[in-house]
């Protein structure tokens, strides 16, 4: 199978019209979709994609684009004969790599391109992806990862180790996981711009569904969190799992000091307290504030921050991301590095195709990784799901494995339509739930 072209598209959600997705650094975000397509010369296409919050998505656009002719003429054979050659190829083109290297647009960019290529993969082997990585042996996962810069944290025979010692429990948990699905949490309560009877509104609606596992958004003005909190904690009880997102408001000390505030409502972690670079000031917060958890990973730009954090004790929870990090390849590395540090990956989803992207992550971090469900519970937010082909299955808060082949951002033909950004044009929200 040759890849003959790929097309990237625009899509935009006028999610702020709602406040959906709102947060105190991201006040009116649209969620957005750099929607990839790769077309072969037989019947199949890979579909992919990067996430943003409305303007700029044109500029992943536009990086999709200039990385594509590294992609344009190859089999499929020769990619996924050597997945790990094809992701330093991806990001390794030598002039290219000046506006990255691995990091910003042109990484976006690389994650749209990287999780198509992986979801023409699982559909040309007819598996949804979470199957296709949890068939693979050690040494092809080993194999489909470019280690270079975190050796010193990982190397390829401690990766080994770990997956082997996993093998042969793998069909247990694979047979738990398509009864009982994987655990969640869930943010679609707690989104700043929400009213206090919308925030009770979505907390009831949301327990009745099965969720126990709650965030809400805090970092715009103190007295507004502690009664924002104060609800949320009459809503869901104290039994219930709470966590917070600052979305990188606050300086170092700041965060420290509006945290003991907020300590009374017993947070299990804050999220992106400052900013997503300040490894060393994540873990001066981190440990002001113990027992209260440090989080952080929708920025977290590559495997290379990402081993920071972890060697530096700056993140207690990972949060990578399915659209930051350059796909799949770049996550297995982040995966078997937190198993080897100890942390729980719950990876982040608050955007457009997150969660159908996370729920894959997720049950191969499970059934291959960290063979535990301890302190794992990955992110799931309620919007935009009908927009999908293969809309994902939840239920009592549980994520239910996906049946159908690929990867699960394959969106529907009319949502593509009509969400198409043509510059400028009004948003509608016709068909938004
Ligand atoms: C703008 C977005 O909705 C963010 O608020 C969202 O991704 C959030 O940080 C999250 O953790 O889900
Ligand atoms: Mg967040």
């Amino acid at each position: 199978m040759i890849i003959t072209r790929i097309t990237a598209r625009d899509i935009r959600f006028p999610t702020s019209q709602t406040l959906d997705g709102s947060d105190a650094m991201n006040p009116d975000p649209d969620y957005s979709a750099a929607y990839v397509t790769i077309h072969t010369d037989g019947p199949l296409k890979g579909d992919g994609l990067t996430f943003t919050i409305g303007r700029g998505n044109e500029l992943c656009v536009a990086a999709i684009e200039s990385l594509a002719p590294l992609l344009i003429g190859r089999s499929l054979e020769s990619i996924t004969s050597d997945m790990a050659g094809f992701w330093r190829h991806i990001t390794g083109d030598s002039q290219l790599r000046w506006v990255g290297p691995e990091k910003g647009v042109i990484h976006l960019a690389t994650s749209a391109v990287v999780n198509a290529v992986w979801d023409l993969y699982a559909k040309s082997e007819g598996k949804p992806l979470w199957k296709l990585l949890s068939d693979m042996t050690p040494e092809q996962i080993v194999g489909a990862i470019d280690f270079r810069y975190v050796t010193d944290a990982i190397t390829p025979d401690e990766a080994l180790a770990i997956l082997q010692a996993n093998m042969a429990t793998r069909e247990q948990r694979v047979a738990e996981m398509i009864r009982d699905g994987y655990p969640s949490y869930t943010t679609s309560a707690g989104w700043l711009g929400y009213s206090d009877q919308k925030l009770r509104a979505q907390c009831r609606d949301l327990m009745s569904r099965g969720w126990s596992n709650f965030k809400i958004k805090v970092g715009r003005d103190l007295q507004d969190d502690i009664r924002r909190c104060k609800i949320i904690r009459e809503e869901i009880g104290w039994d219930s799992r709470l966590m917070m997102d600052a979305n990188q408001v606050w300086d170092v000390d700041q965060a420290v000091e509006y945290m003991k505030s907020l300590a009374e409502f017993k947070p299990w972690f804050i999220e992106e307290p400052t900013s997503p670079d300040d490894v060393l000031g994540h873990a001066k917060i981190a440990k002001a504030i113990a027992p209260i958890k440090v989080a952080t990973g929708e920025m977290c730009q590559n495997r290379v921050m990402f081993k920071q954090f972890m060697q530096a004790d700056g993140l207690q929870v990972c949060q990578l991301d399915s659209c930051r990090l350059g796909g799949v390849n770049e996550i297995l590395v982040v995966m078997l590095m937190a198993k080897k540090f100890g942390i729980p990956v719950c990876p982040h989803a608050g955007g457009v195709g997150l969660c159908e992207y996370v729920q894959h992550l997720s049950l191969f971090d499970y059934i291959c990784v960290s063979a535990t469900l301890e302190d794992r519970i990955a992110e799931y937010s309620d919007h935009l799901h009908d927009c999908f082909v293969h809309p994902l299955v939840m239920q009592d808060g549980r994520y239910m494995p996906p049946q159908d082949p690929g990867y699960s951002a394959t969106m529907k033909a009319e949502a593509l339509d009509e969400f198409e950004f043509k510059g400028g044009t009004p948003l509608t929200t016709a068909s938004l739930n």
